[in-house]
């Protein structure tokens, strides 16, 4: 377990919409290798305008599986096998997910639904400078801008997440690795997204590092207003983050509530387990996840 953090049991900011920027219905996922893995079973689930749901449960319960899902990035062996994942733009028609192809689905991926990933720090190219790192999404995606607007946005997107401007024009080797995972969330963040997913965007960072990424996540999230599906196998961190909170298990969603219900009135077994699988969730030490109480 890592070390407990200053938390609190969250409350719905006034941020979050009841209206849903992403319906999922009886998703499911086979891995067609030499056995057949039934990876993600009927999922069905709403993200809120700018909420941040967050999707717990153990290793290999198809958390990442649901999320490349949605984003459609999974590849073979990969099969979706049912369901129907639509998204409702702040403006326009819905878009069925499923539907897109193409170059129309890869604009969709960066512009409507970006994704961070597990360990993406290292998928910086080592040769480039941040600056033609951060300068490609927009020479791809707005190829009228200009060089001078791109590089102001750049430096902008840098700042946004905690990295200072000058940082541009380092290569990533001199950057830490919270520095180059900022770098990857400003990328996530680059078109402004309406909904981006993470998947363990800071597990492999040290916990103070980690905190400061979450609270800017956080912060970020209020004031742009975009959706988060957050996934991680911590469920004290979720508990901070979250809105809302699905327990996933054997591919299913066995549990979903709103992130204090779920800590103070878990519904299902599994989710009793998982609760009770922290130390820092149970006994004295739940202080400081209910009340933000320093350990004695
Ligand atoms: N490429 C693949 N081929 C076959 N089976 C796979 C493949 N990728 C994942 N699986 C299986 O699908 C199931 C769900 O895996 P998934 O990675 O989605 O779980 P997870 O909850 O995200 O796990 P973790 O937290 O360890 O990343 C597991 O049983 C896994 O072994």
């Amino acid at each position: 377990m890592t070390e407990t953090r200053a938390a609190h049991v969250p409350t719905s900011p006034a941020t979050v919409s009841p209206e849903p920027v992403l319906t999922v219905e009886d998703f499911s996922v086979e891995y067609r290798a030499l056995s057949v893995v039934q990876a993600v079973r009927d999922v069905s689930l709403r993200l809120g305008r700018g909420e941040v749901l967050g999707l717990a449960g153990e290793s290999g319960c198809g958390k990442s599986t649901l999320a490349y899902g949605i984003n459609r990035l999974l590849r073979p062996p990969a099969v979706i096998t049912s369901g129907g994942i639509r998204f409702h733009p702040r403006d326009g028609d819905d878009v069925d997910i499923r539907a897109l192809e193409g170059e129309q689905l890869r604009r969709f991926r960066w512009e409507q639904i970006s994704m961070v990933f597990q360990g993406a720090m290292n998928s910086l190219n080592p040769v480039k400078k941040i600056s033609a790192q951060l300068e490609d999404v927009f020479t791809t995606h707005r190829p009228q801008m200009s060089r001078s607007e791109r590089r102001e946005r750049c430096g902008d997107l840098l700042e946004r997440v905690g990295v200072e401007r000058r940082r541009l024009s380092s290569y990533p080797h001199e950057l830490s690795g919270g520095m180059r995972q900022r770098v990857m969330i400003a990328m996530a963040m680059a078109l402004d997204p309406q909904v981006m997913i993470m998947d363990e965007p800071t597990t492999a960072l040290d916990v103070v590092v980690q905190r400061e990424i979450l609270q800017e996540i956080s912060r970020l999230r209020s004031e742009l207003g975009f959706a988060v599906i957050f996934i991680t196998h911590d469920l004290p961190l979720l508990l901070e983050i979250s809105d809302r909170i699905a327990v996933m298990k054997e591919g299913r969603i066995v549990e979903m509530e709103d992130a204090g219900v779920l800590y103070t009135r878990p519904q299902h077994d599994y989710t009793r387990q998982l609760l009770g699988s922290f130390p820092s969730l149970t006994g004295d030490r739940g202080d400081f996840i209910r009340h933000g109480k320093e350990e004695s």
